[in-house]
């Protein structure tokens, strides 16, 4: 693992990371928040998982998760959201495909599944980095996103109730195999079978008999993509008819994007400390 950078913050430090993964075949970016708490000994971690477009910096950037994660005692790990590079096979001119929009799935299909593999890689490889590299105490995970990222992290928390304590999402993507967004990408990704596509669908996981202990989701109620591509209430009604707790908080006046999930990020960090014993 090499760094890219490092700097002091809150008492913590935000640093960016890069290593050679072999499950996407490319050198992989991430970032890291390691709080104050962690100089006295293993602290918690909270995966945040970003939308289309995004790398590993627009969170760090542009989220606010700091003063938080250094209150709370939190470590914040944000991923890449797709492999990347000039070989890559992608769609250059399409932001709902490939490069910045791998889906947290495992590629089936070619020329994808080399490569496109960001749910091995974040549930395997570098869940490991980090429990190698950073003074994470890795029997207390929590997970949240935002969009593509949400949808993300609701499906991952399903398959893997035992090791996350907690998950949430800001205005996440609640059923890929219906919604705009996700649809022609599963297509491309997993193929026309829509039986592989159902492991990546949070409605559908639940539908099939997943099970998480409850579910906090901020949705702005001004958010151009509420109607085609999020939906939420689909995720209520899952939610209800499994018996899943589910706090859905409809913002008033908010949009989709980081001037929204900065205003509520404090919440969902406080929500998750909570769950993670801080
Ligand atoms: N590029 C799209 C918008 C994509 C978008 O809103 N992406 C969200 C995630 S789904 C995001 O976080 N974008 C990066 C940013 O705001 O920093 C458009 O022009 O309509």
């Amino acid at each position: 693992m090499e760094t890219v950078s490092k700097a002091k913050s809150h008492g913590g430090v935000q640093g960016v990371y890069r290593h050679a993964s072999k499950v996407t075949g490319t050198p992989m970016t991430f970032a890291v928040f390691v709080p104050p708490q962690a100089s006295s000994g293993p602290v918690p971690v909270l995966w945040y998982l970003s939308g289309l477009t995004c790398t590993h910096a627009n969170v760090m950037e542009k989220g606010e998760y700091r003063a938080a994660a250094a209150r709370h005692g939190v470590i914040i790990v944000a991923p890449d959201t797709s492999p990347r590079g000039e070989e890559m096979p992608d769609e250059p001119d399409n932001w709902q495909f490939g490069s910045g929009a791998g889906f947290y799935l495992d590629a089936t299909r070619e020329p994808y599944a080399a490569n496109y593999r960001m749910y091995s890689y974040i549930v395997d490889e570098l869940t490991a980095l980090i429990a190698a590299e950073f003074p994470a105490d890795m029997k207390r995970q929590g997970i949240f996103g935002h969009s593509m990222g949400g949808h993300g992290a609701l499906t991952i928390a399903l398959k893997h109730p035992d090791r996350f304590a907690s998950c949430s999402a800001f205005a996440p993507i609640v059923q890929s195999s219906t919604a705009d967004w996700s649809r022609p990408a599963l297509e491309k990704y997993l193929g026309a079978d829509e039986i592989a596509w159902r492991t990546y669908d949070a409605v559908a996981l639940i539908e099939d008999g997943k099970r998480f202990p409850e579910f906090l989701v901020d949705q702005g109620a001004a958010d151009p993509f509420l109607k085609t591509g999020l939906r939420p209430e689909l995720l209520a009604d899952a939610c209800k008819a499994a018996g899943i707790p589910l706090t859905l908080n409809l913002r008033d006046g908010y949009d989709h994007s980081y001037y929204f999930i900065s205003t509520f990020m404090a919440d969902h960090i406080a929500w998750h400390a909570k769950r993670l014993g801080l």
